[in-house]
């Protein structure tokens, strides 16, 4: 069956891409050695959309997989302290390292703490501002909590067999600079370096041309993650990095300086850039990054973020950022397909993601400020946490307030500002069209009630029309 499945990819692959001869290769892989996990790896990862190119092309279609089958390697990806947390742009170099945890292959995760005061040129059209230390410091401390919190949860909750998990080492690439004087460090690996490979990088040829041009030392960075790679294979037998498709032109570098020390054949794999297919990329609503760390971006937000995805990205999402079995995303789309306005398909990759970033716990609270502010629940409303309170609060302009005797329902509306001044706001209370605690207020002149209109933890939300919230906090004199 996988050979002819194998024969027939070949097939394709003399007319077609190199992604379809990549993929013949794989099943090749698959074939000698189908019953060992490890093998298996790089056909899963191509299968669920994980991998996007595969450096140097040819070797790491032939030797990598059976590098792979030959017992378990040593995998790096770094990450630049240049906020101070991870996004969900950086989630899918992070599930490929977890796959090859699962697969019972090493996994390192290399902070920054250097480099991100160089600055990564790769993917940018300008320079980055120059972040101080202390800044850089800061930053790698939020870093180290996002890896934690990913990686332990990816062990509690989706490896079936922590035992059999490869080991997770996080190191801080600072901890080998920081000694290095700049004399020796040029004199000793800038020698190794050819300027016409480093200048033939897409991220410094793309530079060159636009009018802001390049630094020297954003033009130096490849040296440095060069050098990470080339000590981690030293001191670690790392023998394959992954990145983002902007990172290939970095893992060249490391791959040139490996093979010209050592000899060594070592090789990198990159992850896709994700667009949803508006366009955007991953992770940035207007703009904005959906960050890891859940006081940049709530779990509420987190999971809302993931539910709202068109419908058109969701089976890829759900391969490419769940660990659901390939079959299990077929019954779920099969079940999305039968009844759309279910969205099945979304609340499972909501859930799934979500449970991955911020835990059951997480996942929990979620649903929970789901319920209260979009299906109506009262009994959510009044279960919440003063946490969760604060993400609801994030959605919705909040107030806190004394509660004066006798207030009424137009107060408590025009003290959340939810209704304009004057008789109109008057009117669309009238006509319908204000909600608290998810009942109809149509009585403006109607006193508060506790129970109804102020729930026991002290909070009214109130909403106007369809979706616009807004929550009073009652505080007791
Ligand atoms: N250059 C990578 C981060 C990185 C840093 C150090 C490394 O050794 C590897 C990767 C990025 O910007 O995403």
């Amino acid at each position: 069956m996988a050979a002819s499945i194998a024969r027939s990819c070949r097939t394709v692959s003399r007319v077609k891409s190199h992604i379809i001869f990549a993929k013949s290769s794989y099943l090749n892989a698959l074939f000698h050695c189908s019953s060992s996990t490890r093998s298996g790896l790089l056909l899963s990862l191509h299968n669920r959309g994980l991998l996007k190119e595969s450096f140097p092309e040819h070797a790491s279609q032939a030797e990598l997989p059976d590098l792979l089958r030959s017992g378990p390697q040593t995998v790096y990806c770094g990450f630049d302290p240049t906020a101070d947390s991870l996004h969900a742009g950086n989630l899918l170099a992070i599930i490929g390292l977890m796959h090859f945890r699962s697969a019972g292959h090493e996994v390192i995760a290399v902070l920054g703490g250097a480099t991100a005061q160089i600055g990564d040129p790769s993917g940018r059209s300008n320079e980055r501002e120059r972040l101080s230390p202390a800044t850089v410091e800061q930053n790698a401390r939020g870093i180290m909590e996002s890896l934690h919190r990913v990686f332990t949860h990816h062990e509690l909750h989706f490896s079936p067999d922590p035992s059999r998990l490869g080991r997770l080492t996080v190191l801080n690439n600072r901890s080998w600079y920081k000694d290095w004087q700049v004399l020796e460090f040029f004199s000793e690996v800038g020698r190794c370096f050819r300027m016409g490979s480093m200048l033939s990088r897409h991220s410094v040829q793309s530079r060159l041309k636009s009018a802001e041009g390049m630094s020297f030392s954003e033009f130096s960075y490849q040296l440095f993650q060069a050098f990470d790679f080339y000590r981690l294979h030293q001191i670690h037998g790392c023998r394959i990095q992954i990145g983002g498709t902007d990172q290939l032109g970095n893992i060249m570098s490391g791959h040139e300086l490996i093979h010209r020390k050592t000899g060594e054949e070592v090789f990198g794999l990159t992850v896709p850039l994700v667009t949803t297919s508006m366009g955007d990329k991953l992770g940035k609503t207007a703009g904005n990054a959906v960050w890891l760390n859940p006081d940049k971006t709530s779990p509420f937000e987190f999971y809302q973020y993931f539910l709202r995805l068109p419908d058109n990205s969701v089976e890829a999402y759900l391969k490419l950022f769940t660990f659901l079995p390939l079959a299990e995303v077929e019954k779920v789309m099969e079940q999305q397909r039968r009844d759309p306005g279910k969205r099945t398909a979304h609340k499972r990759l909501a859930a799934e993601v979500t449970k991955l970033v911020h835990g059951k716990e997480g996942l929990e609270s979620a649903k929970r400020c789901t319920n209260a502010l979009y299906h109506s629940s009262i009994q959510a409303l009044e279960q919440m946490s003063d946490t969760e309170l604060q993400q609801l609060f994030r959605e919705a302009p909040f107030h806190e307030l004394f509660l004066d005797p006798g207030s009424t329902v137009l107060d408590a509306c025009r003290r959340a500002q939810a209704i304009p001044e004057g008789p109109r706001g008057y009117q669309m209370i009238q006509d319908g069209g204000v909600w608290i605690n998810h009942q109809r207020a149509a009585n403006p002149e109607q006193v508060l009630v506790l129970g109804q209109h102020i729930l026991s933890n002290g909070l009214s939300l109130i909403r106007v029309g369809k979706r616009n919230f807004y929550i009073l906090k009652w505080l007791s004199m």
